[in-house]
């Protein structure tokens, strides 16, 4: 189980605006917390920056109390926002491009029985059957190609899982069952699941808590049953106007 506290993280990308700003955070292990925002708001950069893609202008992160390190990194399960997949490799080689299983293995396709079964298991519980193991990753539908990063980020169990909006592909019946199935897997796991969303009425139904971005900025940090669901501010004009 570990636990995330974010120190006064700020981004100022160059020439741009401030994509996040003094934004500090306790996390607990084990809680699911979803990170709302406008579009723009920020949520990408936070958790780019937690996953160590991009670095911060300031601040730092600490996990369990101390900074990432190469083992702790590998505990990280990460849904990007685009899946990053390999379109060329088929879904099984993609969900296990990034389990602990020996290069050579990974080279030849010969993943253990037990992964390959986890794998499959995975897919099937998020609605990919097993036929779909063989299939180019470039063959599938948005929607599958999002569930199979899902099922990647899920794969080696790890024991913090960053969701870079993971079901906005999804229609709106499989984005509910594929987020509790995170959040169950999250759960079984004990992992500590941080996952953008743009549906406050699934961040209300199924985390633990909400934190709300604008402008880089927490505006809200709080349970669901606190949280009004307005993730918008009136900035937008009408076209005409
Ligand atoms: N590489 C970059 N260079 C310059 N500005 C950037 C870069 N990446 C993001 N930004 C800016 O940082 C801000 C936050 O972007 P971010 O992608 O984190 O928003 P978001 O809340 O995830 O948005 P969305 O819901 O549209 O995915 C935006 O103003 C964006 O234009």
């Amino acid at each position: 189980m570990i636990d995330v506290r974010i120190i006064d993280l700020s981004l100022r990308h160059p020439g741009g605006a401030e994509a996040l700003a003094n934004v500090s955070l306790d996390i607990p292990a084990g809680q699911f917390c979803a990170v709302l925002g406008a579009s723009g708001a920020g949520k990408s950069t936070l958790l780019r920056v937690l996953a160590e893609i991009t670095a911060p202008s300031t601040g730092s992160m600490l996990y369990c109390g101390a900074p990432s390190d190469t083992a702790l990194r590998r505990r990280i399960g990460l849904i990007p926002q685009d899946f990053a997949l390999c379109g060329r490799a088929s879904v099984a080689r993609n969900v296990m491009a990034v389990a602990d299983i020996a290069l050579w293995r990974s080279f030849i396709g010969l993943y253990p029985q037990s992964e390959r079964a986890r794998a499959a298991r995975l897919l099937a519980a998020l609605g990919l059957e097993e036929t779909h193991l063989a299939r180019r990753a470039d063959s599938l539908s948005g929607g599958q190609q999002q569930r199979v990063a899902i099922a990647r980020a899920l794969l080696h169990r790890p024991a913090i899982i960053l969701a870079d909006e993971p079901v906005s592909s999804l229609d709106p019946a499989t984005g509910e069952a594929t987020l509790a199935l995170l959040r169950n897997e999250a759960r079984d796991l004990g992992a500590t699941l941080i996952c953008s969303l743009h549906q406050p009425d699934l961040a209300r139904r199924f985390a633990d808590r909400i934190i709300l971005l604008d402008a880089g900025r927490i505006v809200f940090d709080g349970t669901p049953a606190k949280f009004d669901g307005d993730i918008t501010r009136p900035r937008l004009l009408a076209v005409g106007q």
